[in-house]
């Protein structure tokens, strides 16, 4: 690991809106009260990265709020730097493989969540690995209240496919969707906010791809 990468996980480490693997756990059903002192619903970003949703979300809706996901401390590093030194309270970011999200969060404890620009894991082999498959799904929709709602925005028309198939195949409902989100009418404040990724993807002219779906019948 190069040397700026050791120093930002060693940094992470003493943030206090960083939380890493086990310790999260006990936040588990508390996140709002333990964690943020406060009662306002709790809304996620799955493969945080940076944290530029986490951080802008939490600008523009401080009676909100956000936990950055991600396994990558270096990563997580700068949106909670960017946290701390702009003092946004209602920002939080948890070091863990999503995988374990159930051993972090509560049935019913979150009221939204933001998948941004996940790894493809285009290979059939990889498909476990996808964080729109059907276990990752089920994982979800146990923790997201009655009226949650799911984002994805990512770069990959395979991915992007797929997430509408399985979207399809339970039979859930979209809110909104598009192949092409900056020439669509959907695009507002929110939706405009842009990723690390995002940006590499928007310079060389991809398109965004972006879907809101419920799980509620
Ligand atoms: C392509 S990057 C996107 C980062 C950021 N959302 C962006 O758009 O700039 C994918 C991120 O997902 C994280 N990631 C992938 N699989 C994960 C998993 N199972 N658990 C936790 N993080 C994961 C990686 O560490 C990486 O930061």
């Amino acid at each position: 690991m190069g040397k700026d990468k050791l120093r930002k996980f060693a940094e992470v480490a003493t943030f206090e809106n960083v939380v890493q693997l086990d310790a999260g756990k006990e936040y588990k059903g508390q996140w709002a009260s333990k964690f943020f002192g406060n009662n306002m619903p709790v809304v996620l970003e799955l493969a945080c990265g940076k944290g530029e949703y986490t951080v802008n979300l939490a600008k523009m809706f401080p009676n909100k709020n956000f936990i950055g996901v991600d396994y990558k401390g270096n990563r997580i590093w700068r949106g909670a730097k960017t946290a701390l030194e702009e003092g946004i309270k209602n920002v939080g970011f948890l070091r863990i493989q999503i995988e374990t999200i159930l051993e972090h969060f509560a049935e019913n404890e979150i009221s939204e969540i933001w998948i941004t620009f996940p790894d493809p894991q285009p290979q059939e082999s990889r498909e476990k690995k996808r964080l729109t498959n059907p276990i990752f799904l089920e994982r979800y929709k146990l923790i997201l209240n009655q009226d949650g709602i799911m984002h994805l925005k990512t770069d990959n028309d395979g991915f992007y496919a797929y997430t509408l198939e399985q979207i399809d195949a339970l039979k859930l409902t979209k809110f909104k969707e598009t192949a092409d989100l900056y020439k669509s009418n959907l695009v507002d404040d929110v939706l405009s906010i842009k990723t690390y990724y995002e940006r590499k993807y928007l310079a060389v002219d991809k398109n965004i791809n972006y879907v809101q779906w419920t799980f509620k019948k």
